[in-house]
């Protein structure tokens, strides 16, 4: 608290510097009370008042940024505790009645500060809608995340079948196509090429089908060098044609080894099943059994 409490330096001594102002100026211009003068209930609670105004300033300016916020509550408590405090001090000090600037500090400054306290606190209101609205956002992203694939950033699996349902339950009646996508002999790079090389290609692989993939299409990571694709609204030749350029796009990506800077190919296989009205896993097995007939096919980079 104290170090933030540096940031404000300049604001507490400038409060702080009035009162001490306001008491050397009684002290100079007016005259001390006798003790029996004093009203005993006056000081405990303007003084009290006085320093449960300090006290809130210095909690607020301990837990806030520098800002327009932050100086309208610092001058609005800061007015109030001014007019409390020159009120207490008129307990203890006679000022000359032609003193009105103490007049002026006991009445004046109460609704003025009273004011930019209120002012200050409804933008400190509005702030804090504003950072509410950011934490949900975080908050939906980190609910999120934890759909999303580290390597190549794409939606698992789970986001797949999350998407998919959204779609079947809100547009029960619209077309729609899942390719499942396979890397053919991709334990082959794995094992000529090492691991780190094996993820590198699946990376860029991703981001190359993605880069061909359409506004609304949605490519997410299956499993291991597998990757699912749903086509919205498309029906089974639209599908088909999609998935020949998925497949002309891979088998013409010069990947470069990151090591050597040989240049890789490869091929992928797809498997392609439209949308009967089935549920989400039964559309996927059927997505999952075309992509095996294509690889039993007559050979790697079919679509089935
Ligand atoms: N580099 C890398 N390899 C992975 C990752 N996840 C799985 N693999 C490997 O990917 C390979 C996938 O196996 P398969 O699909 O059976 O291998 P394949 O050679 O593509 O076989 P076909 O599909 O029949 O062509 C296995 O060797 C896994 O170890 C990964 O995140 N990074």
């Amino acid at each position: 608290m104290f170090s933030t409490l540096g940031i404000h330096r300049r604001k507490l001594l400038l409060v702080f510097g009035l009162a001490i102002g306001g008491l050397v100026g009684s002290l100079i211009m007016g005259d001390a009370k006798q003790w029996a003068e004093i009203d005993w209930l006056d000081v405990l609670g303007e003084g009290g008042t006085a320093i449960a105004l300090a006290v809130w300033m210095m909690l607020i300016l301990g837990s806030r940024p520098a800002g327009r916020v932050t100086d309208l509550l610092t001058l609005g408590l800061g007015f109030m505790f001014l007019a409390m405090w020159q009120d207490n001090l008129d307990e203890f000090i006679r000022l000359p009645a032609e003193q009105f600037w103490d007049q002026w500090l006991e009445s004046g400054a109460m609704p003025v500060g009273v004011m930019l306290l209120t002012y200050g606190l409804v933008h400190w209101h509005q702030e804090q809608l504003s950072i509410n609205q950011q934490l949900r956002k975080r908050e939906q992203l980190f609910r999120e995340h934890r759909f999303i694939d580290n390597l190549t950033q794409l939606g698992r699996v789970d986001y797949l079948k999350e998407q998919l349902q959204g779609v079947m339950t809100q547009l029960p009646a619209q077309k729609m196509v899942l390719l499942m996508v396979d890397v053919d002999r991709f334990a082959e790079v794995n094992r000529l090429h090492g691991h780190r090389e094996g993820d590198a290609l699946l990376y860029e692989l991703s981001e190359l089908m993605l880069l061909n993939l359409r506004q609304d299409d949605l490519i997410c990571r299956y499993a291991a060098d597998r990757f699912a694709v749903l086509l919205p609204d498309t029906g089974v030749d639209k599908g088909k044609s999609i998935a020949a350029e998925l497949s002309r796009a891979v088998q013409h990506f010069a990947y470069k080894h990151k090591t050597s800077g040989e240049t890789l190919y490869q091929t992928i296989s797809i498997g392609l099943a439209d949308w009967q009205g089935e549920p989400s896993d039964l559309l996927i097995k059927r997505a999952n059994q075309a992509l095996a007939n294509a690889k039993s096919g007559s050979g790697f980079g079919e679509v089935a």
